[in-house]
């Protein structure tokens, strides 16, 4: 399985290492736009991100699989504070496929930045006095004290993803 990624942030690239280790193949970096603000602030965003991200790196390579990794920022009316999203895409060219993963409140100290406009990374940086957390373990991995990494969660994400391409079980859709 060759794949393409689309985003040069290694963290992005173990995701689907990690998702796709049992599959001979390769996990390329490529760097795209994804289309939309560098801090997404609503699922539709996020998705649409991942979305072009996936495709870019198809059409900018020659692998078989584009992947797309997108995190954003949001309110769920069902639960409380500004919440970090993640979302997946997929694609083979013609297929299509997106999954989440995990969703997590970020501290309302954080959130009222975000409110404000400003990034998360670096929000979370300034925050944690880290260097370039985005790249390592990340919101999901500082706010759960090392439970679960960025890697981990984008992982999740990843191989929802990727279950209409490898099962049988969406085959008449
Ligand atoms: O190089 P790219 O692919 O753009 O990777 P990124 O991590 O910068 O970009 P995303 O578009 O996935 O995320 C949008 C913003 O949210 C930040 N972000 C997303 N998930 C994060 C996490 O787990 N920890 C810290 N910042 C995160 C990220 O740093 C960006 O500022």
């Amino acid at each position: 399985m060759h794949v393409a990624v689309g985003s040069t942030n290694p963290v992005k690239q173990r995701a689907v290492e990690r998702v796709l280790e049992e599959f001979e193949g390769s996990v390329v970096s490529v760097s795209v736009d994804s289309g939309v603000s560098e801090q997404p602030s609503s699922v539709e965003e996020t998705v649409t991100g991942a979305r072009n991200r996936a495709q870019r790196a198809l059409e900018a390579t020659d692998a078989g699989y584009g992947v797309g990794l997108e995190g954003g920022v949001t309110r769920f009316e069902c639960a409380p504070g500004v919440r970090l999203i993640m979302w997946a895409c997929v694609t083979d060219g013609e297929r299509l496929e997106v999954a989440s993963g995990p969703s997590l409140r970020l501290p309302d100290s954080i959130g009222a930045r975000l409110d404000a406009g400003e990034e998360l990374g670096p929000v979370m940086d300034d925050r944690l006095g880290t260097d370039n957390i985005a790249e390592a373990a990340g919101a999901a991995g500082a706010l759960t004290g090392g439970l679960t990494s960025r890697t981990q969660a984008l992982a999740e994400a990843v191989a929802c993803a990727f279950g209409p391409f490898v099962t049988t079980h969406y085959e008449s859709d």
